[in-house]
């Protein structure tokens, strides 16, 4: 096991992604609950909730808040995009450059970070995905130059808490949201659609269900295990003029990876809208 780190983590933001990370963070015992806080904008019930179910400290006063992102060695960003214009405006005033910033907001490069705090600070942009909250998540991060060594390593061990860690040179992270950031939420699709072929052809919802749970999970394990590329798996699974054939012409001829290729494209260039809605001065 990694050595257990010994700083003050604080995330802003206390929606899905941050629980995500926080539960990993204790799960792997790598950071004690009580070096973990969490703030939000005004739900005061879901800090209640954390702090019940994680025993990580939480704000008891407005003021407190203030205090628990000074007193961190690591702001972990974790609000939406659209709500991080006024969240890092107000926060500017509260970091100091001994602390590591890690952001994993989606298309907010660490250059518009550091314009909107009016100062360069050590930032780590990632892209991690809600995976991590059972320690299969997969994180790809970036640094910034002022980012040192043994941050690097703080970065890299709290995302290898919670899932497999690639870095990525900063201009690669937009097409990994579009991969692997938003790609549970494609795999999930699909298996809507399995689960629910499978009822219109009479299966309970409770055994299509469980047919594709362990369907999806056999395949990408089949992946991993064998290391053998998934067209050919999928090879072996489809037999001359059998039923896999048969069903693939039918996805064929709706285009389906055409599809989900394009899927992935535009998840990658809205990354790079929400990042220019919020830094107009971008121009990739
Ligand atoms: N969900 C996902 O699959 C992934 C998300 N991301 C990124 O993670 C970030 C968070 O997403 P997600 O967890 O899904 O979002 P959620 O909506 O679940 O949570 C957002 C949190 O941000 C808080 N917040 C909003 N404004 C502020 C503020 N001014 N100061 C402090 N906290 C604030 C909200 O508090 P309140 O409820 O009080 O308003 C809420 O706790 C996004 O930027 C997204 O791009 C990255 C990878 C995957
Ligand atoms: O949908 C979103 O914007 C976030 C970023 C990646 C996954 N969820």
């Amino acid at each position: 096991m990694k050595q257990p780190l010994t700083q003050k983590i604080c995330f802003l933001g206390a929606g899905s992604m941050a629980e995500a990370i926080i539960r990993g963070l204790i799960d792997t015992k790598l950071l004690e609950p009580i070096r973990i806080s969490a703030v939000n904008r005004s739900n005061a019930k879901r800090l209640q909730e954390l702090s019940r179910r994680y025993g990580i400290t939480i704000p008891q006063a407005e003021a407190d808040k203030d205090r628990l992102i000074r007193d961190a060695d690591i702001v972990v960003l974790a609000m939406k995009p659209k709500d991080a214009g006024a969240a890092l405006a107000s926060l500017a005033s509260l970091l100091h450059n001994e602390q590591l910033i890690i952001s994993v907001i989606a298309g907010i490069s660490t250059d518009a970070l550091m314009k909107m705090f009016g100062k360069e600070l050590p930032i780590v942009r990632t892209m991690p995905n809600t995976s991590s909250t059972i320690g299969l998540g997969a994180t790809a991060l970036c640094f910034s130059k002022q980012v040192s060594e043994e941050q690097r390593r703080w970065a890299e061990a709290i995302f290898a808490s919670v899932g497999i860690v690639k870095i990525v040179d900063e201009s690669l992270i937009d097409a990994v949201t579009g991969v692997s950031g938003s790609g549970p939420a494609y795999i999930y699709y699909v298996m809507e659609a399995m689960i629910e072929g499978g009822i219109q052809l009479g299966l309970t919802p409770e055994t299509a269900k469980e047919l594709t749970v362990q369907t999806v999970l056999g395949a990408a394990r089949m992946v991993q295990i064998t290391g053998e590329d998934p067209a050919e798996l999928r090879r072996k699974v489809t037999s001359p003029g059998g039923t896999t054939q048969a069903a693939l012409e039918v996805m064929a001829s709706y285009r389906l990876q055409e599809a989900i290729i394009q899927g992935v494209r535009r998840s990658a260039e809205r990354a790079v809208e929400l990042g220019q809605q919020l830094d107009p001065s971008r121009d990739q």
